[in-house]
């Protein structure tokens, strides 16, 4: 047995832990092959189309679907009417809350779905979308979540006032719940008695995900077999499949969801929306295809919003910039239904996650959630839970704090962080932060940057400003975050009640390549290109040789989906514990073949070798082959295996993140000068992937910070309904990142990987805010809220008297 080729070539050939490995999907995406559901053209299929309410709050009079049904080609108009013997007019929200299908009575937000339309073609089914007449009532709209709490106008008349929700009781009809964590007194007592108290209010503005491709779906009930498919731009297919089962009563095997490719999802595609349930019934009735896609405006206007988030925090600290307690209260809109696409028991999502990196002695959060007369469906966007919110208001409250004490803020972090040696940390808000580094990234950063450099600078720049030498300003923008992700250990992160495990099956074929298939959905991340590489290095086959299918209930394994950056830590885990139950089968096939005793063979790379002997070895290829064409004493035939895992702890990836941007003062245009991002992920899957999702998400959070949001008149009229309105950065506005890593592996997760994809959105947010407002700070600048678009920047210098 002789052996060509060296130990290191072998290592590379599997492309596997640690690869740059071209992604394997990119092949179709840029030839304009991929898959996507406006792709789709089953014969016979029938397009579905929504009458949305032009009114933000109004009582429906009556509906006449009348000249919509005249119309050639119109095949059904549903209306409420019709959902309601079916039980489908409303439907469960993922936060314990109900949600109108199509409008019962009256309607709650602008966009609203009234009723759906269903024709030959799109093109008919818009027209008659115009027949339909809707006679509207108006009534007194309520879009500020504060005005909501004192308002005598009932929003939701479906909930008994005074009955508790799904979150325990409420204050108030227009109140959704009240969560709080930590220990309020304590704090208070703590704050009350401190050298230094910070204080400010921020609101973090409601915003949306914006996907390339918006929501769809196309329904086929099969009434021959009694097979109900559906494929749709899902986050999570199975847990649509056990909806969907829940809801129309079709037994759970008789579904089959599919998720094809997907243009972006961004927490955008994990709710159910009404266009699903819609297409559903529409496909039973008419026993034809049912397709349904939503347009740009709709999407804006209806589909998963993001933050809203009104938050006050108090800090405290000695006079030497040790922090010693922090007190926030959030006031949440969630619009008109709480959709919210939180684990059961955090109606705030990970909010908790607010002391930040720091270590904070004491601490509490409340949260009440608020309806008003929004779209509903919170809680997307490049973070599901909340700790975009989270960390965009610890990172200002620091920032504050820094200018009460009149102190450098990459200073007072470096006091405050938590401690190497402190892991695992358990914060005061009941996380127990599994693994972190924070001051070696810190130093990092600061020294790749210049930091010290770059103060000195800006104080020139500041001088020379105020001698009236220049008209742009410079601001120095610092992050530090500690992310939290992988939901989520079952025993306390559910969806519906399905605990949030994950899942890979792998079938090794005889010739030595592999199908492995996850209970997660790729939207863009590359999974068929990374999955395959954590199987690579676990059993020693090459990437190139394993295919990675996700997306299709029928074949996949169970899992809860893809959002909250979960599915390296919970999907990849359970891929590493499949690939080593194979290792262990194989184990024994290769000390059979080669008639040693199981524990005299070890792995190495991609075969097991005789221990001190590695001349005599058997390569995975032979060993696959053996595993179908020999009977093996004691052995089943075939290599196949399946994980379901449980992650004992989230992961909590980190980074610090610095933005250098010029902002002039006279327009209200910043400018990005530099932007250097450190992230750890714990060990790196695929350093280009990564890569990838760094700059996908910081230039989201630029997006964010700078300029995107979903703003309301008090009618509840949508102002940014089209990319006209909607702020999307292109390669003009985007900087060139500078991207840098530290590795602190994740203790727990089998091969040390913690999530990345929302990372640089949780630390980019607060770093872009910051650039501009530590660009005001010499001028008397303390907080101004997000978007800092150019009028809002004009406006800050304004106010600060720079224009006079
Ligand atoms: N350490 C590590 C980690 C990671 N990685 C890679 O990276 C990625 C990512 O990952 P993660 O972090 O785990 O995550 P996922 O789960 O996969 O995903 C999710 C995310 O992802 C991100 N990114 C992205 N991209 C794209 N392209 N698209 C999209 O859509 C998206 N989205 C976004 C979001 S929003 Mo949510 O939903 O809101 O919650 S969440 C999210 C993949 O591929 C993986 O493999 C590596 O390599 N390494
Ligand atoms: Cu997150």
């Amino acid at each position: 047995m002789k052996d060509e080729v060296t130990r290191d070539e072998r290592v590379s050939n599997l492309k596997g832990l640690g690869c740059s490995r071209k992604r394997v999907e990119d092949a179709r995406f840029t030839q304009g092959k991929g898959n996507y559901i406006d792709d789709m053209n089953l014969p016979g299929t029938l397009t579905g189309d929504f009458v949305r309410s032009p009114y933000a709050h109004a009582r429906i009079k009556s509906i006449n679907i009348d000249a919509a049904m005249a119309l050639d080609g119109v095949v059904a108009v549903l209306t409420a009417k019709d959902l309601e013997p079916l039980g489908l007019h409303w439907m469960p929200t993922l936060a314990g809350d109900k949600q109108m299908v199509l409008a019962d009575g009256k309607v709650l937000f602008q966009g609203q779905e009234v009723a759906f339309v269903v024709a030959s073609d799109r093109y008919i089914a818009s027209d008659a979308v115009e027949l339909v007449e809707v006679e509207y009532e108006e009534l007194p709209v309520i879009v500020d979540p504060f005005k909501s709490m004192q308002s005598d106008v009932v929003l939701r008349e479906d909930l008994d006032p005074k009955a508790p929700g799904a979150h325990g009781p409420r204050k108030h009809h227009n109140h959704i719940f009240t969560w709080e964590v930590g220990d309020e007194e304590g704090t208070n007592a703590v704050i009350d008695d401190a050298d230094i108290v910070a204080e400010e209010s921020m609101y973090y503005h409601r915003t949306h995900p914006c996907p390339l491709e918006p929501c769809g779906c196309v329904a086929s009930m099969d009434k021959v077999n009694g097979k109900l498919t559906l494929w749709g731009t899902f986050q999570a297919p199975h847990v649509v499949r056990t909806v969907a089962s829940l809801l129309s009563g079709i037994e759970e095997h008789n579904i089959r969801v599919v998720s094809p490719d997907i243009g972006g999802g961004f927490g955008n595609k994990v709710g159910v929306y009404p266009g699903y349930i819609c297409s559903i019934v529409a496909s039973i009735v008419t026993g034809v295809p049912v397709k349904w896609v939503e347009d740009r405006m709709e999407n804006l206007m209806s589909t998963a919003f993001a933050r809203d988030y009104w938050m006050k925090g108090k800090i405290s600290a000695t006079k030497e910039g040790k922090i010693t307690g922090l007190h926030c209260h959030v006031t949440a809109d969630h619009g008109a239904f709480d959709a919210c696409a939180d684990p059961t028991k955090f109606p705030a999502g990970f909010m908790n996650i607010c002391t930040g990196s720091y270590d904070i002695p004491i601490a509490y959060l409340g949260v009440d959630g608020v309806y008003t007369n929004k779209a509903p469906g919170g809680v997307s966007y490049r973070c599901s839970f909340r700790v975009t919110e989270a960390v965009y208001f610890i990172e200002r409250m620091i920032e504050v704090l820094a200018i009460e004490m009149d102190m450098d803020a990459a200073e007072l972090r470096r006091i405050n962080f938590i401690k190497k040696e402190q892991f695992p940390y358990n914060s005061a808000l009941g996380w127990e932060y599994d693994s972190g580094d924070y001051h070696t990234a810190w130093d990092k950063a600061l020294k790749a940057v210049d930091y010290d450099g770059l103060r000195k600078e800006q104080a020139e720049r500041v001088a020379a400003f105020k001698r009236g030498e220049t008209r742009t300003i410079m601001g120095i923008g610092l992050s530090f975050f500690t992310e939290i992700v992988g939901a989520g250990p079952v025993k306390n992160c559910d969806i519906l009640g399905m605990g949030m495990f994950d899942s890979c099956e792998i079938r090794i074929h005889p010739t030595g390549s592999a199908v492995a298939r996850l209970g997660t959905i790729s939207q863009g991340q590359g999974h068929a290109t990374t999955f395959a590489q954590i199987l690579a290095s676990e059993i020693g086959i090459s990437a190139e040789s394993i295919t990675i299918e996700e997306g299709d209930t029928d074949t996949a394994p169970y899992g809860l989906g893809t959002y909250g950056s979960r599915s390296t830590p919970v999907a990849g885990a359970a891929a590493a514990m499949a690939g080593r139950k194979i290792r262990a089968k194989a184990q024994m096939i290769a000390a059979y073949l080669l008639e040693v005793h199981d524990d005299d063979v070890e792995f190495d790379v991609d075969r097991f070798v005789i221990k001190g002997a590695p001349e005599r070895f058997k390569t995975m290829g032979e060993i696959a082959y053996a595993a179908y064409n020999q009977a093996i004493p004691g052995l089943e035939p075939g290599l196949e295996a399946v994980s379901y895992y449980d992650p004992p702890n989230m992961t909590y990836p980190f980074g610090a993140y610095v933005c250098v941007m010029d902002i002039d003062v006279d327009t209200g245009v910043p400018t990005i000068n530099r932007f250097y991002a450190l992230d750890d992920c714990g060990t790196r899957i695929n350093p280009m992937v990564i890569e990838g999702q760094i700059h996908g998400g910081l230039t989201e959070a630029l997006a964010v910070a700078l300029g995107q949001e979903i703003a309301y008149d008090d009618m509840g009229n949508h102002k940014n309904a089209t990319l006209m309105d909607f702020f999307l950065p292109t390669a003009w506005e985007v900087p060139n990142y500078e991207t840098d890593f530290t590795v602190t592996p994740s203790p727990h997760h089998p091969i040390g990987a913690k999530g990345v994809g929302e990372s640089p959105h949780v630390g980019g947010v607060p770093c872009f805010s910051n650039a501009v407002q530590d660009a005001f700070r010499p001028f008397g600048n303390r907080h101004t809220n997000m978007p800092h678009d150019h009028w809002r920047i004009w406006k800050t210098a304004n106010d600060l008297g720079m224009h006079d």
